[in-house]
């Protein structure tokens, strides 16, 4: 078996939302796919009131298919400081044509506010290893975990776009998605992400740097997130970037036109055109924009967030031993 869904950004690519039927018959909402967390949660019948606003629910007592998970509980909270948590059901889960039973669809009965302002998402997909699912007192698997043993090929993959709609495939590698080949690197798991590193860097048209960057291909963080030493030798390529404290972050003047940034990835290069590292206005006047490069002080690894992820052509190998594969499109 296979599936195909779209990746719709959201404003400025803060996040991509994919269409997901649950349960009999099909409630469709739409999920942000995460490959950095392990959690299928949605806004549900069980959400406050008070925290829903504008969300589409899952209501599992209008499933003929739902079961619910006795006893079992989840509470997860992400890197930006937002949290959920809840109750758990099983049902069908349906992405792009590729049906899966019994997936644990995680009912959320308190979401933080963050996920209330945000009318457009009606949950998380995790797509990280089951190793790091919340569910007690039974962790749950993935929904790619549940999907392994139909799908024509352990994979999936991201192919992420600027300011357009991109795509996961489950179960096939579409090689006609991009250009050249793909080249793979190794994945350490052992802390339930896809983490890898990248053996070097360069900014603009410059020689590569070979500073080794560990982090993890995350497509539910916006940003690259890398060590402060590469965002310093980043931003110092423009005039008048400066580091804005009440932004605690790079910002400049939104008119500024910025060098790429490359990330090898083995003996391959990935290379993010500038214009992906102007992430968005700070103010509502328009005059200063946020850079799409950040710092991954505090982490402990980097993240290959959206900004990153989006110039290349992903495939997430959960064979045996996992491996990410990555190409120029
Ligand atoms: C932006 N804060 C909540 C959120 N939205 C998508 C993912 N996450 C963590």
């Amino acid at each position: 078996a296979t599936g195909s869904v779209v990746a719709t950004p959201a404003q400025y690519d803060a996040e991509y939302l994919s269409p997901v039927s649950i349960g009999t018959p099909a409630q469709t909402l739409m999920l942000d796919f995460d490959t950095g967390s392990s959690d299928l949660w949605v806004f549900s019948s069980e959400t406050p009131k008070s925290s829903v606003q504008g969300q589409t629910v899952y209501n599992p007592s209008k499933s003929s298919t739902a079961k619910k998970l006795s006893g079992a509980t989840w509470k997860i909270s992400y890197g930006d400081g937002s949290s959920s948590s809840g109750s758990v059901y099983t049902d069908k889960v349906t992405i792009g044509g590729l049906s899966v039973s019994n997936v644990a669809v995680e009912s959320a009965q308190k979401v933080s506010r963050e996920f209330t302002a945000e009318a457009d998402l009606d949950g998380l997909l995790g797509l990280a290893f089951s190793s790091i699912n919340t569910v007690q007192p039974t962790q749950q698997k993935t929904f790619f975990d549940m999907a392994k043993p139909s799908l024509d090929s352990a994979v999936f993959t991201a192919d992420l776009k600027y300011g357009k709609a991109g795509k996961y495939n489950f179960g096939y590698i579409d090689d006609s998605a991009y250009n050249g080949s793909l080249t793979y690197t190794a994945v350490d798991s052992s802390n339930g992400w896809w983490m890898f590193t990248s053996p070097g860097y360069a900014v603009g048209s410059g020689t590569l740097d070979s500073t080794s960057i560990t982090g993890i291909a995350d497509t539910g963080t916006t940003l690259l997130l890398v060590p402060s030493s590469v965002v310093t030798t980043y931003y110092k390529q423009i005039r008048n970037a400066r580091y804005d404290s009440s932004q605690a972050g790079y910002v400049f003047p939104c008119s500024t036109s910025l060098p790429s940034f490359t990330y090898a990835v083995g003996n391959s290069q990935i290379v993010i055109p500038g214009k992906y590292i102007n992430f968005a206005p700070v103010d509502s006047a328009g005059s200063s924009c946020f850079g799409g490069i950040q710092s991954d002080e505090g982490i402990g690894f980097s993240i290959f967030g959206d900004v990153a992820l989006k110039a290349a052509f992903v495939v997430f190998d959960g064979s045996q031993s996992p491996r990410l594969g990555f190409a120029s499109k």
